[in-house]
């Protein structure tokens, strides 16, 4: 795949692993935000191109953060990570290819919890010579996602690609797992997938806090 993608298998342990999802599965119901092929949580605020407005994250979820900043070096010191959108798919489910957009520092970590799944990149549809091909046909390559591992996808990754996740139940690896070698898993195993709950850590570039938002927002007259 082009520059880049890195992957850490078990990034955390498996106690660390039932802690993160004890915590996701506590939070309270009003937290989820239900859509067709899946549900999310999100925490540090909701991301909004005039500026994210930041609510503190809690110590739990802030820790785990810390550790990819400290271990990874992916992100820098002004470009810390601020947010997390947690996901749930059922076997099954899955997110449609999409780029994460400009809101963003170009990189994104995921910490996976419960079950594997594979993340798919494709080629841009503005890529000269792709408006023509199919999906399928602007598929480059894919990386199978081990429950408890971190990936970072950054650079012309993050910037000129789009990512998924197919909507199956069972996933048959072949020969376009970029990250074969470094998995346990070995070309034409089939993985029937459970419910994955994943992290998706990020920097949102623009933030503001509720005061300066009001008056960005135009309510704050003098
Ligand atoms: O669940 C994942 O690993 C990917 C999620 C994703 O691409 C997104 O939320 O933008
Ligand atoms: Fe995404």
């Amino acid at each position: 795949l082009p520059p880049r993608i890195s992957y850490f298998p078990n990034f955390i342990t498996a106690e660390e692993e039932e802690f993160l999802m004890r915590k996701v599965y506590d939070a309270p119901k009003i937290k989820w935000t239900q859509l067709s092929n899946r549900r999310l949580q999100n925490w540090g605020g909701l991301p909004h191109s005039k500026g994210m407005i930041q609510e503190p994250l809690p110590t739990w979820l802030q820790s785990f953060m810390d550790r990819i900043t400290e271990s990874t070096g992916a992100f820098t010191a002004t470009t810390q990570p601020n947010h997390c959108l947690v996901n749930e798919y059922r076997p099954g489910q899955g997110i449609m290819p999409h780029e994460d957009g400009n809101m963003f520092y170009p990189t994104v970590s995921t910490i996976t919890l419960g079950s594997h799944t594979v993340l798919d990149f494709y080629k841009h549809i503005n890529d000269e010579d792709c408006d023509t091909l199919s999906v399928e046909d602007r598929h480059i390559g894919s990386v199978l996602l081990e429950r408890r591992s971190l990936v970072l996808v950054q650079d012309s990754m993050y910037k000129t690609h789009l990512h998924g996740i197919k909507e199956v139940a069972c996933d048959t690896l072949s020969q376009s797992i970029a990250n074969l070698d470094h998995t346990e898993h070995s070309l034409g195993d089939q993985l029937p997938r459970d419910t994955r709950v994943s992290l998706t850590i990020r920097h949102v570039n623009k933030t503001t806090n509720i005061s300066k938002s009001i008056s960005l927002f135009g309510k704050h007259k003098k």
